[in-house]
């Protein structure tokens, strides 16, 4: 068997590749698009309380500039590193494209497990990494915002930051920021909200509903939680929610009956638990069982390559929404179409944040804030005008929804580049 690409940059210029050929593309749209156009690296000393120094390595790439401004969060992860980060900002590229939204694709890191560190600490690296980036940032260049294990509170350290560098009072620079300074109603919320959105509407075409289906969540960080709230407000039922906790690994809960989101939050965050070992009402079960369930949606909302080929080969879910970016392999893609399990792509399933994100930037630019149902209805309408252009070209080309997305959104990015005179 050939060896299977777990590389997440090899994995999207391969998705890439796939787009431009099937479109029958210059060759050299291919070449502006497999390396992002820049990419900083940074080394960030942070004293630590104790007196000592540590430096700490961080990232930012700028996919595409085409459209917009680079936009895309920063994650904060011991896995971090280059070529991680550099297909995170291509997959940012083509999100965007995907809902429309005038950017273009970036992200971040820095390789830490802000576990280890104390709040002070955490501040000190936040305001680091902006040290060593904001020639690089702003509102119309490069606009950052949370991804893994980062929130608000980190959002706004690095705008502060950003402002005493530069002296400008410009806080759509960064988005994904506490509601009290400057972030949107519903960004919290947003990516989750978004996916339940996309499943309900992938769900419908293939003669599911939404409503009382059987849902298995992979990982209850914002994306997940978030997902598992909407699902279930849709009617769902989720049967199994799976987490990875420190010096235990990966398992899941299950509890055919159903889980309640309300409950499984006050257990996990409220009450401060951080993992569901000890969950009463949930019968604990190996990662591996967790794959093998017979649910109607599986939704992987924790890390990349999750699903490899191996796992693929076990999944009984009716169909698959990606809620985290790229947790299914190349291999795996191919096994779960031959196996006929659809696949709604990340790109899709998960652009709800970066268009709440978007919706902040704008409220941000205009200094004037919307109620939280206008960002809701916005947000709906933008998603599922998304679907139905999505859907659209898979069934007019009969191709995969990845497929579509990409051949859409490779398009589009082609299209801006020639125009600009790229090639
Ligand atoms: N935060 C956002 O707005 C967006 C995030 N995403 C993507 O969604 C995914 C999740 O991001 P967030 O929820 O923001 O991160 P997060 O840090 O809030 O949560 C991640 C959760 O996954 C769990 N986890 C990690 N490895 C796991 C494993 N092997 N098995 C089960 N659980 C595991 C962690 O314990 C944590 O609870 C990432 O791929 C991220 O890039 C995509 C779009 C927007
Ligand atoms: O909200 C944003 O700008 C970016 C969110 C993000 O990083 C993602 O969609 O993967």
């Amino acid at each position: 068997m050939a060896k299977e690409i777990l590389n997440p940059l090899e994995s999207a210029q391969k998705q890439i590749k796939m787009a431009c050929d099937s479109l029958g593309l210059d060759k050299a749209v291919y070449e502006l698009l497999k390396e992002p156009q820049r990419v900083i690296e940074l080394s960030i000393p942070v004293k630590m309380d104790d007196g000592t120094v540590k430096v700490f390595k961080g990232y930012r790439s700028v996919h595409n500039d085409a459209i917009g401004p680079g936009k895309g969060g920063v994650r904060f992860h011991p896995a971090v590193n280059l070529d991680e980060v550099k297909a995170l900002s291509v997959w940012m590229t083509f999100k965007c494209c995907v809902t429309g939204i005038p950017y273009g694709g970036a992200k971040g890191g820095i390789t830490v497990d802000p576990q280890t560190l104390s709040k002070a600490e955490l501040e000190r690296l936040s305001r680091g990494y902006i040290d060593g980036l904001h020639k690089y940032l702003g509102e119309k260049i490069d606009v950052p915002a949370p991804d893994v294990n980062t929130n608000g509170q980190i959002m706004a350290w690095m705008v502060d930051e950003y402002i005493k560098l530069t002296g400008k009072n410009e806080i759509g620079v960064i988005t994904g920021k506490p509601v009290e300074w400057g972030g949107s109603k519903g960004r919290n919320e947003a990516t989750g909200f978004g996916v339940a959105v996309i499943a309900r509407e992938f769900a419908k075409k293939h003669g599911i509903d939404l409503k009382g289906a059987k849902v298995a969540i992979q990982g209850f960080g914002n994306v997940g939680s978030f997902t598992v709230k909407n699902v279930q407000e849709h009617g769902a039922k989720i049967v199994a929610v799976a987490e990875w906790t420190p010096n235990y690994g990966t398992y899941a809960i299950y509890n055919k009956d159903g889980l309640d989101f309300a409950d499984l939050y006050d257990y996990f965050y409220k009450k401060g638990n951080r993992n569901f070992l000890e969950y009463p009402k949930g019968e604990l079960i190996s990662l591996d069982d967790f794959w093998k369930l017979d649910v109607d949606i599986l939704i992987p909302a924790a890390m990349e390559n999750a699903i490899t080929e191996e796992v693929a080969e076990k999944i009984n879910a009716k169909m698959i929404c990606e809620a985290a970016n790229g947790p299914i392999t190349p291999d795996a893609d191919e096994a779960l179409e031959r196996r006929g399990i659809p696949v709604s792509p990340d790109i899709l399933t998960n652009s709800g944040g970066v268009t709440v994100s978007y919706f902040e930037w704008v409220q941000n630019l205009y200094g004037y804030y919307w109620t939280e149902s206008d960002v809701v209805e916005k947000q709906e309408i933008a998603m599922i005008d998304a679907f139905k252009d999505i859907w659209k070209i898979k069934e007019e080309h009969d191709v995969t929804m990845r497929k579509a997305a990409y051949m859409h959104s490779v398009k589009k990015v082609a299209e801006v580049m020639k125009l600009r005179g790229w090639y």
